[in-house]
């Protein structure tokens, strides 16, 4: 199994990577490592004595004091044990390589650091700070330093901030894998302890806290904290800890850690109430009862914790992967990155057109139905009605009747009717929208478009203004198509008529019969088999028409234009139709660093494990 020392080792560098990456739980919607993580947390009321436990167990003086809420960002205290006799020093994540010896810059240093954070408002900050203390003195632990809780806010802190740092300490203390350090003064009535409230609130059954009880030494002569300190009066699932500090005397007085370590062992081995306890009590001991509860946590936790971060690699790479690469920054591949998605919205829609997706059947029913049926309703009853061409046929001839058939009046009566197929020809070219409306869905199918707003706008712009183009060609080509059939007749079709003259025999009846009803009936039957001869032809040719100019010109070339004017733009064009949504591009940025933060906290674990 691997040793105490690595596992708490192990989970220290994790804790570090996740400052590094900006992993301090719960402010964004990407998974979150820190939360998982065990740690010791150190919560109390203001003066309880926090800040006198934390340098006790380090045995060095190094926090900042001062009157107020002087602890406003957590302070994650990393305590590494070195071999006797080295040196001690300190060595804050933000400022690495730089060794602290004189713990007084220290002090200063997180001061410091606080405001950077925060400014001079005096703010709390959820952001961390990391410091690491090298030691022969320390056990190796993690103790995280939150502000006091309070009842007031100070002259020049905001009235939010009482209820601000409620809500910090407590998004620690309710993780299921906190280990809660609550400190108590003994000199207080600990009923009404801010720490011992809170814990209780969060950690019912008493298993995740550990009571600490400071100013031992202060408390009325006569009184004792035994019912405490046995566990009777408040009991939790792990011993209570008696502690004495420096006194605000000892302090002035620079009596050094050290000396007050051992002055607090004195205190307990001749305490006449507290002597049996002695060996359980005191910072010492603390710190090395803490070390060895964090480890066994940490080691219940551990296969919770691979499963989590492979669990969250998995998840991570899926949205990067949907996310997609991030954008070139030189013109060259700008230009290919855009003529690639160009290329994948171009091949949706050949799969629209051709039949892998839907739609390209709806330019087929418009030639199956709507053209034979618009032909079919074209108003030739009421064109060719015996009327109509009575008066066509008489006013064509003029003063002077025509003397075998009606040469103008037919030429008048057939150029009216294919007239009427200028209608149709027209519509059909409507094809258009549904070319228009498969450009449409094929951007919004384009997966790898969907990033770029810009782009698609343009896409659809120039796809549109082709179409455009497009259109006006087939209207060209399909009219023209009906303007052929009237500008030159199928001469073969009349010379094939029965000719009325030779049918008759006798020229008076013939000329009588020539104005008679049938005689126009018998024009407006041939004149309609011509139209509805011309009819068919067109049914076939127009589609053609419409294909030719429209359908497969859009599967050719409708982006061509669009091919160009790009080759022509500048790099800063090219990037701005590649700007990417900027919430896109952060959350991205989020998911590689957080994917980071996964991958180096898995070879560290990987790494311990093999060490076994
Ligand atoms: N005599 C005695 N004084 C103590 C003890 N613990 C703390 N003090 C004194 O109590 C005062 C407050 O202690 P701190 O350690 O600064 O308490 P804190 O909880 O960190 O306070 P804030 O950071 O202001 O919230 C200091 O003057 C300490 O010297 C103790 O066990 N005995």
């Amino acid at each position: 199994m691997a040793t105490m020392e690595s596992l708490i080792v192990t989970v220290n560098r994790i804790q570090r990577a996740c400052t590094v990456l900006g992993d301090h739980g719960g402010d964004t919607n990407l998974p979150t490592l820190w939360e998982a993580l065990p740690s010791v947390v150190v919560v109390g009321g203001q003066s309880s004595g926090k800040s006198s436990v934390l340098e006790s167990i380090v045995g060095r003086d190094f926090l900042p004091r001062g009157s107020g809420i002087v602890t406003r960002r957590p302070l994650v205290l990393q305590l590494h044990k070195t071999e006797r006799g080295l040196q001690e020093y300190g060595e804050f994540l933000h400022l690495p390589k730089k060794k602290f010896t004189d713990f007084s810059m220290v002090r200063k240093e997180i001061q410091d650091e606080t405001d950077r954070m925060t400014g001079k408002s005096k703010q709390i900050s959820p952001v961390p700070i990391h410091l690491s203390i090298y030691s022969p003195n320390v056990v190796n632990l993690t103790l995280i330093d939150l502000p006091g809780l309070t009842k007031v806010a100070v002259e020049g802190q905001p009235e939010s901030i009482v209820q601000d740092i409620e809500i910090m300490v407590r998004s620690y203390v309710e993780k299921p894998n906190c280990i809660i350090l609550a400190i108590t003064p003994a000199n207080q009535d600990i009923a009404t302890s801010d720490a011992m409230k809170l814990s209780r609130e969060v950690d019912p059954t008493g298993e995740r806290t550990f009571g600490v009880l400071t100013k031992l030494d202060l408390m009325d002569k006569g009184t004792n904290a035994i019912d405490v300190l046995e566990g009777r009066a408040y009991p939790l699932q792990h011993p209570w800890v008696g502690i004495v500090n420096r006194s605000q005397a000892d302090i002035k007085k620079n009596v050094d850690m050290i000396a007050s370590r051992r002055k607090e062992r004195e205190f307990f081995a001749s305490s006449p109430d507290y002597g049996h306890l002695a060996s359980k009590m005191g910072s010492e001991y603390l710190a090395k009862v803490l070390s060895k509860h964090l480890e066994s946590v940490i080691r219940a936790r551990l296969p919770g914790i691979t499963s989590l971060i492979n669990k969250s690699i998995e998840e991570l790479e899926a949205e990067l992967s949907h996310l997609g690469r991030s954008v070139a920054v030189d013109a060259g591949a700008q230009l290919y990155t855009i003529l690639e998605l160009c290329r994948a919205f171009d091949r949706i829609f050949k799969e629209h057109l051709d039949g892998g997706r839907p739609g390209g059947d709806r330019i087929y029913e418009v030639f199956d139905h709507q053209l034979p049926a618009a032909l079919r309703k074209l108003p030739f009853d009421r064109h060719l009605s015996l009327q109509n061409i009575r008066k066509v046929v008489s006013e064509a001839d003029g003063y002077q009747p025509h003397l075998i058939a009606p040469e103008q009046g037919y030429r008048r009566l057939i150029d009216g009717a294919l007239n009427c197929f200028r209608g149709p020809a027209e519509a059909s070219v409507d094809v258009h929208f549904l070319l228009k409306e498969l450009v449409r869905r094929s951007i919004a199918e384009t997966q790898e478009l969907k990033r770029f707003p810009t782009l698609q706008a343009e896409i659809a712009a120039a796809a549109s203004e082709a179409l455009e183009r497009f259109r006006e060609e087939s209207k060209k080509t399909t009219l023209r198509m009906v303007d052929m059939e009237s500008s030159y007749l199928t001469v073969d079709f009349f010379r094939k008529l029965p000719q009325e003259v030779e049918k008759g025999g006798n020229p008076t009846s013939s000329s009588v019969d020539r104005y008679a009803e049938s005689h126009f009936r018998r024009i407006g039957s041939n004149v309609y088999s011509y139209v509805g001869m011309v009819s068919d032809t067109l049914r076939n040719t127009i589609p053609k028409a419409v294909v030719y100019c429209q359908v497969r010109e859009a599967k050719q070339s409708l982006l061509d234009h669009f091919y160009i004017q790009l080759g022509k733009k500048e790099g800063k064009q090219l990037a701005q139709l590649l700007d990417e949504d900027p919430a896109l591009m952060e959350r991205r940025q989020q998911c590689v660093k957080r994917l980071e933060l996964y991958k180096s906290a898995r070879d560290e674990i990987d790494s311990v494990l093999w060490a076994r």
